[in-house]
This record gives C-alpha cells, structure tokens and sequence, in this order.
C-alpha cells in the first residue's frame, strides 16, 4: 500500500502523523511510505530521517493527497484537505465529528473511509489511540492553568503551591479518566489540594486507592460541583463520553459562583467543551475571559510539546497502521476494536454518537463496509 503523510496545517500544529521509525516498520512490512517535504522539520524529525527509514518525499499535501491509498495525520483534516480525499482512501487521524458538522459533511462528501484515533478501543474498555494524547494534555492542563492563574495573564494572582505560610490552591478536576489522572498527578506534584470529580463509582475507587489522601474523590452531580466551583482556584474540565459532544457542566451563571481571576481549562474542548462558556482557542491566542473568570481551550493542546506527543502518538497507532497497510478495510472486519475508529465509510456515518448527535442516519460500521 501506498501511505501519505502531509504535513499539518493547523495553527501552531508541529506534531506528524508517523516518525521515522514508524515509517521505517511500514517500509519493511513491504509498503511504500510519502513524506511531505519538512512535515517533521519544526521538531527535529528532518527529511533526511525520513529517506534513512526509506520513504520518499513529496514537495505537496495534494501530491500525497492524490497520489496515497491511506493518508496518516494527526489532526482532523482542514476544509482544503477534505476537499482532496476521494472515495476508497483510507484516512487515519484524530476527527472529533460530533462537535463539527463541516468537517463531518466533508468527510460524507468524499467518499473517503475515515478512522478516528479517539473512538478505537482496547479490550480493557479503553481508548487507546487517544490515551497518549491525553496523557500529555492533561500533564499539560497545569503548567497552562498554573500560568493562566498569574496576574499578567488575567489570573487571580495565585500559586499553585503556595509557600510555606500560605496555603496551596484548590485545583478541581472534573473526570478522573486518563486526561484527569494525569492532571491531578501534575497538581498534587506542585503541592496543590486537588479534588477529582466522576461519574463512575469505580474509578473513583482506583483513584482513592492509589492516592489515598492526598485527592478528594466526589460522585459528580450538579450540587457538587456548584460546591466545589465556589473554593476551587482552577478547573480542568477532562470529561468525555466517547465519541460524543461533551455535556455542558457549568453554566455561564455558575461562573458568578466562582472567585473572579479563577481559571478553566476546558481541555474536553476538542468534543465541544464542558462548559458553556468555551470556544475553541489556539496555541496562539489560547485564553480569553468571560465574566472575570479566564478561559484556555485549546484543541491541540499536545501541539504545544509536538516532538513528546508525535513520538507518542505513532507508539501507538503504529501496529493499527500495519494492520490497515497490511489487510486495507478487511483489517477493520478482523478487529472490533479497530471497527469502532470507522466514523465515515463511502459517505455513511458510521459511528451512532456522530450520527445522532448531527442527524444523519446511522449505518453500523460492519454493515456499511459489506453493504
Ligand atoms: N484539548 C486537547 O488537546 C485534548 C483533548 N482531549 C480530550 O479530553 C477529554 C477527556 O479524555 P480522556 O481523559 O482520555 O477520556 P476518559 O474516557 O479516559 O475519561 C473521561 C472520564 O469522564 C468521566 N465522565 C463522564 N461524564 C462525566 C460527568 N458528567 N462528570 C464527571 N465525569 C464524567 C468518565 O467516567 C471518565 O472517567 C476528551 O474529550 C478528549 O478528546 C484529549 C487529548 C487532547
Ligand atoms: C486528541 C487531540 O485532539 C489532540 O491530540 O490534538
Ligand atoms: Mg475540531
């Protein structure tokens, strides 16, 4: 099979979809691999790199657009790059439909068969393509809330820690999944009081087991937020229902609840946010302030550390990769986890969240890929 990668083209977006190494296991599994020119420039991964692992490389996305059988990026495709799939490519990246009706009318238009990294699964009941990029994001959700949380930024003036003398900041989490765990991980770290809110009984559990006392651990209903919105110095919204918009947790009157400089980081934001108050923002302008309470929504946030989350990135979605180069869409029939990526297939929607959440009609995945 003939694999593309374009470089990215999302503001401030570094990360590629495949380094090196990963192009270089596709190559001796007999594929042939496309590199734009200077997709992995900005973080050290040169083209020189990429022709040492044996792929080629491409001066433009619509050459490796027209020219490849799967395109392999990170980042859901940009209006231009919908416009250059075609029926039968195979696409495998990060999409968030629910939230992006454009985009997914894109996608069904193509005709192309699209694989979203976030809705693929394990047999644990995890998301396995999305995990790393949660890991960095949440990691990530501290240092830009702690800076956020500085009087030149807008914020209340406040450190996480405190120091001696003065006490700490409450920093509130709200969903303790894999984005939750590493933020709570990070703010516990700089000395914060951190309460972790869910909605499962379990993995509240797992939470208290493994750190004891130093979180709060709390069913997550609307009074307990409200409560906790009332003394916490910055949320993280890390809630997801896979696949899905994001519910809304806090309204735009609850942030008159809040302490004003307090600050939100929504970083559900990329399945539409958790709070009514966010839009999405970039790396390059990332907070804006409502009501005296300040925002940070970017939807990219592993982009900021772009050389940490590529390589990351392509640990994990590489043996999926071989898999698509190696079977094509027979790969998808063989895998019911890998099944659970297809969100478009040949201009159906095949994922039921995407399709109720937007209106179309709902084909299962296997259904329309035998159909
Ligand atoms: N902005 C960005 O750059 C990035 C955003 N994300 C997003 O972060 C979000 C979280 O991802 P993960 O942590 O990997 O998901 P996850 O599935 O590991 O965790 C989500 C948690 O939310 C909980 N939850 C669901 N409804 C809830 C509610 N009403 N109240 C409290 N908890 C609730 C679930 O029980 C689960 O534990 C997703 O939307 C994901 O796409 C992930 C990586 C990067
Ligand atoms: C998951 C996601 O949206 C990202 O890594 O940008
Ligand atoms: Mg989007």
């Amino acid at each position: 099979m003939l694999i593309g990668v374009p470089k990215e083209i999302k503001n401030h977006e570094y990360r590629i979809g495949l380094t090196p190494a990963g192009a270089r296991e596709l190559v001796g599994h007999g594929h042939q691999v496309i590199v734009q020119r200077d997709g992995g420039r900005a973080i050290g991964l040169t083209d020189e790199l990429y022709e040492k692992a044996g792929a080629s490389i491409v001066d433009t996305a619509e050459e490796i657009f027209a020219r490849a059988d799967m395109i392999i990026k990170v980042k859901e495709p940009q209006p231009v790059e919908c416009a250059m799939l075609r029926p039968g490519q195979l696409l495998f990246t990060y999409l968030h439909l629910a939230p992006d009706p454009e985009q997914t009318a894109g996608l069904v238009k193509s005709g192309c068969t699209a694989i979203a990294y976030e809705t693929v699964t394990d047999k644990r009941g995890g998301l396995p393509l999305l995990a790393p990029m949660s890991e960095v994001a949440g990691r990530m959700s501290i240092q830009a809330g702690a800076h956020a949380l500085e009087k030149a930024q807008g914020g209340a003036g406040i450190l996480l820690g405190g120091v001696p003398g003065v006490k700490p900041a409450n920093v509130l989490v709200i969903g303790g999944g894999v984005v939750g765990i590493n933020a709570a991980r990070m703010a516990m770290g700089m000395n914060a009081r951190v309460t972790i809110l869910d909605r499962s009984l379990e993995r509240l559990k797992y939470l208290d087991e493994l750190y004891g006392d130093r979180v709060t651990t709390l069913y997550s209903t609307a009074d307990a937020i409200e409560d906790c919105l009332r003394y916490a110095d910055l949320v993280i919204g890390a809630v997801l229902i896979p696949g899905a918009a994001a519910p809304k947790l806090v309204s735009r009157t609850q942030l008159a609840l809040m302490k004003p400089g307090s600050v939100l980081v929504d970083v559900a934001i990329d399945q539409g946010g958790c709070f009514e108050t966010s839009r999405a923002t970039t790396h390059q302008n990332p907070t804006y302030e409502v009501d005296g309470i300040i925002h940070y929504c970017v939807a990219n946030m592993p982009g900021g550390v772009a050389r940490t989350s590529t390589f990351a990135l392509t640990n994990a979605t590489l043996p999926f990769a071989v898999q698509l180069a190696n079977k094509g869409t027979q790969a998808l029939l063989d895998d019911p986890h890998l099944l659970n990526g297809l969100n478009v297939h040949a201009g159906k929607v095949t994922y039921e969240a995407v399709a109720r959440d937007l209106g179309y009609d709902y084909v299962p995945a296997a259904t329309a890929l035998e159909g």
